[in-house]
């Protein structure tokens, strides 16, 4: 599947591109989904089952069922520690659970080391980039591509075998770095970049990976509202071109504007899947923050929903503590 290939089509609109996935008929699929959770997806690309990662005494994760949807923007969020960034470094392979069972396209996943989750086609980027601040912006794409022919000493004694495929990875890193406007930087170290930069020169590597399902764990962190929009349309662009993206946020504001589907999750568990809309007006999700102390960016109707409850109950409390004070 080329990384190169973008199309952008109007909502509701067939959708060609070289994967062969319907992005129209695989959102659509999703209407008749009900929202629960655990519930399951018309064509899932990621199942996990039973799946629990303790620290000492505190489990983090402990996810009884839950399905990815193929051909869609899926968004996981929940308050601070909820257990977002440890399921994904389960689902791909940087942490090991204690119990549990995944797979990736149908292909159980549970003894397989990272760097083979991705050339399997599941890539992720992390909350702080991991971007090698040494090594300039193209040799940093390079690092991306997987399967390297010269990765084997004897294979790298027969450099003609892989140095074809050396030029078609820098074919392809300089596409990539037109794509995501940082061909400019190309022979810039990657340290000099800025945070949204470093963002984008992030989701640019994994696609040297050409992945099926892309896994971005707080595209939005650190990154300046004039980048934000850009973002927005390369994570857009990237479901558009036929690839599953699934994304750790609390940025509301972008869950509601790019997810087909929002997955919820609140000390280690799903509590609440659905559509955007109705998962933030969903009481389990707003009880999930309201329990938590957080300092997250809500969308305006929650964090109004939220402060709404939070009155009415200071109300209560006051109206309680005021019949009992005309008591004594
Ligand atoms: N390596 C670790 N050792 C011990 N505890 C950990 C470790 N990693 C995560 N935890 C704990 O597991 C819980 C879940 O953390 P996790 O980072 O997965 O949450 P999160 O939902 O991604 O939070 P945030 O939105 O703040 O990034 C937290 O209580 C965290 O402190």
């Amino acid at each position: 599947m080329p990384a190169d290939v973008t199309t952008t089509p109007e909502d509701g609109a067939p959708v060609e591109n070289a994967t062969g996935v319907d992005v129209s008929a695989a959102r659509a699929a999703l209407r008749d989904v009900p929202h629960e959770p655990g519930a399951p997806k018309p064509d899932p690309i990621v199942v996990a089952d039973g799946i629990r990662r303790q620290f000492g005494g505190l489990t983090a994760v402990d996810v009884q069922h839950v399905e990815i949807q193929r051909g869609v923007i899926t968004a996981l969020i929940g308050p601070n520690g909820a257990g977002k960034t440890t399921f994904f470094n389960l689902l791909t392979g940087f942490d090991r659970p204690n119990e549990g069972t995944w797979s990736f396209n149908g292909t159980p996943l549970n003894k397989v080391p990272a760097y083979k989750v991705s050339r399997m086609g599941m890539v992720r980027t992390f909350q702080l980039t991991k971007v090698l601040s040494k090594l300039t912006v193209i040799e940093n794409m390079r690092v991306g591509a997987t399967g390297q022919k010269g990765e084997s000493l004897l294979q790298a004694m027969f450099s003609f075998l892989w140095r074809d495929q050396e030029h078609g990875n820098t074919d392809r890193a300089d596409a990539l770095l037109e794509r995501f406007l940082l061909i400019k930087k190309r022979e810039d170290f990657a340290g000099s970049l800025s945070g949204g930069q470093r963002k984008l020169l992030e989701m640019a590597r994994a696609l040297m990976a050409d992945p099926e399902l892309v896994m971005l764990d707080e595209p939005m962190a650190g990154v300046n509202p004039a980048l934000k929009q850009s973002l927005l349309g390369h994570v857009k662009a990237l479901r558009d071109e036929g690839r599953s993206v699934l994304f750790v946020e609390h940025d509301m504001d972008m869950v509601r504007d790019i997810s087909d589907w929002v997955i919820v999750m609140a000390q280690g568990q799903v509590v609440a899947e659905g559509p955007p809309d109705a998962v933030m007006s969903d009481q389990r999700v707003i009880d999930a923050y309201l329990g938590s102390h957080h300092d997250q960016d809500l969308s305006e109707d929650m964090e109004d929903q939220i402060l709404a409850e939070a009155q009415a109950e200071i109300d209560s409390e006051h109206d309680g503590s005021s019949q009992e004070d005309s008591r004594e």
